[in-house]
């Protein structure tokens, strides 16, 4: 797998990104947000967590307009995977490529702690590495992680199979405690979660090694 992680001023966690997708044998480029085009041959583009451009406006509105982003969108629109976290989650949000928005977490603060995420499912690329229904300890840190939809795609991800993570403590006050979802053709995930942050024993917990390992396992190693 052919991946490449975005960097964007106020990124934060995208050399993370970077070391977990290598450490499960993936080949990564880092591209920066004024880039216009991804490099030729990506399987994957990776949006990292962080505070990109300040998180002024909304977390994630001026990253969704970045020239990089539409590369990004022109990516997806061919069928390339992308993948979100936190920020990332945030921006793809705001770029329209997944539904819905990220509001202020419920309790008004910061959160930064480890929590359980239940599986919802593990038909896609980025979840098949798991069984659904398995809970796996995670790491959030975010403001603005408040998952909301209107009733419509709330039916649609349900009906669809879309939900990948629910929190099992929802942390945040996120609609139907849902943490990640995947695009129509399940090719695009953003969660709010950290899986780059859980994914090697001196980080004191591995169950987002998963993730990397089955993305890779799904799209064949570099
Ligand atoms: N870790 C992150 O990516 C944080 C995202 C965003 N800055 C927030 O606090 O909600």
């Amino acid at each position: 797998m052919r991946a490449a992680v975005v960097v964007f001023p106020g990124s934060n966690c995208d050399r993370d990104l970077a070391v977990a997708f290598r450490a499960a044998g993936a080949h990564v480029t880092m591209v920066w947000h004024k880039d216009t085009t991804l490099p030729d041959g990506i399987d994957l583009v990776g949006i990292p967590g962080g505070f990109s451009y300040g998180d002024y406006l909304r977390c994630g509105a001026i990253a969704a307009q970045s020239p990089i982003c539409r590369a990004v969108r022109a990516h997806v629109d061919r069928g390339g995977y992308a993948f979100g976290v936190c920020n990332g989650f945030q921006v793809l949000a705001e770029t329209g490529i997944l539904p819905g928005a990220l509001l202020r977490n419920a309790g008004l603060k910061y959160i930064c702690k480890t929590v359980d995420l239940r599986v919802q499912t593990s038909s896609s690329a980025f979840t098949g590495a798991y069984n659904a229904g398995d809970v796996i300890g995670i790491p959030i840190a975010h403001h603005d992680g408040n998952y909301f939809a209107d009733p419509e795609t709330l039916t649609a991800l349900n009906d669809q199979d879309r939900v990948a993570f629910r929190y099992v403590g929802n942390p945040n006050g996120s609609v139907g405690d849902i943490a990640g979802i995947l695009s129509e053709n399940r090719r695009v995930l953003g969660m709010m979660p950290h899986p780059e942050r859980a994914a090697d024993a001196g980080h004191g917990g591995t169950d987002g090694a998963a993730l990397f390992r089955g993305l890779v396992g799904a799209l064949a190693p570099a």
